[in-house]
């Protein structure tokens, strides 16, 4: 049902910009062709020789052909640049899950006029070519994420480009449902731990110099019979944060989720998260600074050093500790 449900709002979509191709186009962007992942030869030899197996089917246009499999089984999502689908790795012993980005064919696509100027670009094109940024983006930082054994990510598996897709092979999250999903239905102490946890995978990232920078419910992923673990996805938005030079992006945390944030607020009282969220906009990575100090302070002395508002959070509200790895953690709290 949930699948259905992507599948359509991805049909949406695609419908809007499949009215407003021009004449000439191939019709690449209409919502039956859109969902046509046809493979070649080649694409076939390629997801082969990194041992990924996917579900295929004949296509429905030319049975002839190749095409991915978009059933039941095999479709897990579908954002607004492509398919990410469930398949299985010969080398892995975890199930995989695969996000196919169909690139822009590249003739019929832009006309020229006599003077040589491009006359007319289609929209889509340009949307779909944003799509590939997006896809590297991803699998640069899914293979950082994963070299440095960050948690609650998905993890690495592979990243292939072919003629027509950029494809990103990476750990299948089973089992958990978009917080978008299910945010009504959480109790303050669940939303309370859903929050802290998706602080310290981002001050995580933060050590790293990886910062998400997209982020809201969707890709905030929940395991509801695992304790609400949290884990994030989707990091074709991902910055690679130089922290020697100056960094002006939308990475504070506390401002992007938005419905997260503002279910906190009313439950943890007074002003303290609109006080954090203002400290942050003056000096981004504050936050994740706080958060070291009071999880590696070692005596009484040491924490008054920390603000309050940022002392109560941490010991009322957000209980982390720091494992063996330096990683931060969320205390699950009684
Ligand atoms: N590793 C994963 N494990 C399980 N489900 C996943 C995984 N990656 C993505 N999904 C599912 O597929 C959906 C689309 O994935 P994602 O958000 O990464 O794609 P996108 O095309 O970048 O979407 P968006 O429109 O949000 O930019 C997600 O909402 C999620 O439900």
């Amino acid at each position: 049902n949930e699948k259905l449900v992507s599948l359509s709002k991805s049909s949406s979509t695609d419908g809007t910009q499949c009215d407003k191709t021009i004449k000439n186009d191939v019709g690449s962007s209409c919502p039956q062709k859109n969902l046509e992942y046809h493979f070649s030869s080649e694409e076939l030899g390629l997801l082969n020789q990194h041992n990924l197996v996917v579900n295929t089917q004949s296509c429905p246009s030319n049975p002839s052909l190749t095409c991915l499999s978009v059933d039941r089984q095999s479709l897990i999502g579908a954002g607004s640049f492509g398919l990410v689908v469930r398949a299985r790795s010969r080398t892995f012993d975890f199930p995989i899950a695969i996000k196919f980005i169909k690139l822009p064919t590249k003739l019929d696509i832009v006309s020229f006029n006599t003077g040589g100027r491009y006359n007319r670009i289609d929209r889509t094109s340009l949307i779909e070519n944003r799509g590939d940024q997006k896809s590297l983006r991803e699998a640069v930082a899914l293979r950082l994420i994963t070299e440095y054994e960050i948690p609650s990510i998905p993890k690495y598996i592979a990243y292939i480009e072919t003629a027509s897709y950029r494809i990103v092979a990476m750990e299948l999250l089973n089992g958990f449902e978009e917080l978008s999903k299910i945010i009504d239905k959480l109790s303050p102490k669940q939303l309370t731990f859903i929050s802290c946890q998706t602080a310290a995978i981002v001050c995580n990232l933060d050590q790293i110099g990886v910062s998400h920078d997209d982020m809201h419910e969707r890709n905030i992923l929940i395991d509801r019979k695992n304790n609400n673990k949290v884990n994030l996805i989707d990091f074709g938005g991902a910055q690679f944060i130089n922290k020697q030079k100056h960094f002006t992006s939308t990475s504070n945390f506390l401002k992007q989720p938005i419905n997260l944030i503002g279910h906190l607020k009313r439950i943890i009282k007074a002003d303290l998260i609109d006080y954090i969220q203002s400290q942050e906009k003056k000096e981004l990575g504050y936050f994740c600074s706080m958060l070291e100090k009071i999880t590696t302070s070692k005596s009484e002395k040491e924490k008054e050093a920390i603000p309050y508002y940022y002392r109560l959070l941490f010991e009322k509200y957000w209980k982390f500790n720091q494992t063996n790895k330096k990683l931060f953690k969320c205390a699950l709290t009684k």
